[in-house]
């Protein structure tokens, strides 16, 4: 194991409106790690995965990749994450391959491979208009596995899957670590994943609240403006 980790966050704060949604969270991931965040509705684990995804800028702390700041280049980092959010933004009028050959990598991205995963090749030249929740979801597994990415971000990955599909899941996860790829994945019920840690934040305050610092403590960076 290296000795710095791949994924550092430090004091990481974030504001949704008024309030401090996240206050000082720190994580660190090396790899073939596999951290499970968990907290009550609200508690700002989907923000800390945007976050971590480079989506969304803290507002106070800093995010390192391999002890550099992920915010001088920002989109070096998206390239190392594959990040499945509460929504699958598939395009409807486009078939299941079709939706995937979007995301693809150039070079080594194996849809035939992807779709077989996740149980999808009788799918595969369905428009997605046409496919249950689950198998959207099952659609959007399989484009993290094309995003050939180190550190998969997963909202709630087991959201309307079955049982079989789960199962499949954590044998994609399982085989993403051995060949020392990195996961952070959010859920409110058990995962198919054995964990190297875990994060539980705190509910968020139901009011506008200011960190027990002086500012001069904190390192601002620009509001991304832009909310999910
Ligand atoms: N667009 C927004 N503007 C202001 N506040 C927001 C916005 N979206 C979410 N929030 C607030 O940010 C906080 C964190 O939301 P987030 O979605 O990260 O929580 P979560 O832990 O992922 O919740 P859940 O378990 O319900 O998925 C919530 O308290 C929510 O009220």
């Amino acid at each position: 194991m290296s000795v710095i980790p791949l994924l550092e966050g430090d004091s990481l704060c974030v504001f949704r409106g008024e309030r401090l949604v996240l206050s000082k969270i720190s994580l660190s991931l090396h790899a073939g790690e596999a951290m499970l965040l968990t907290g009550p509705n609200g508690a700002g684990k989907s923000t800390l995965l945007r976050v971590l995804a480079g989506l969304r800028h803290p507002d106070a702390g800093t995010l390192l990749w391999q002890g550099q700041p992920v915010k001088d280049d920002i989109t070096a980092h998206t390239q190392r994450v594959a990040y499945l959010g509460h929504q699958e933004a598939l395009k409807p009028g486009l078939t299941v391959t079709e939706n995937l050959k979007i995301y693809a990598t150039t070079t080594g991205s194996n849809i035939a491979e992807a779709l077989k995963t996740f149980n999808l090749l009788e799918l595969a030249d369905l428009p997605a208009r046409q496919l249950s929740a689950g198998q959207k979801r099952r659609t959007a597994l399989a484009r993290v596995l094309l995003r050939q990415a180190p550190l998969w971000l997963l909202d709630e990955p087991t959201l309307g899957l079955d049982n079989a599909t789960i199962s499949l899941l954590g044998e994609a996860l399982t085989r993403h670590r051995q060949k020392g790829g990195m996961i952070i994945a959010t859920s409110h019920v058990p995962l198919p994943m054995d964990t190297t840690s875990h994060l539980d934040l705190p509910a968020a305050p139901d009011r506008a609240v200011m960190p027990d610092t002086s500012p001069d403590d904190w390192t601002w960076h620009e509001h991304s403006g832009t909310a999910p």
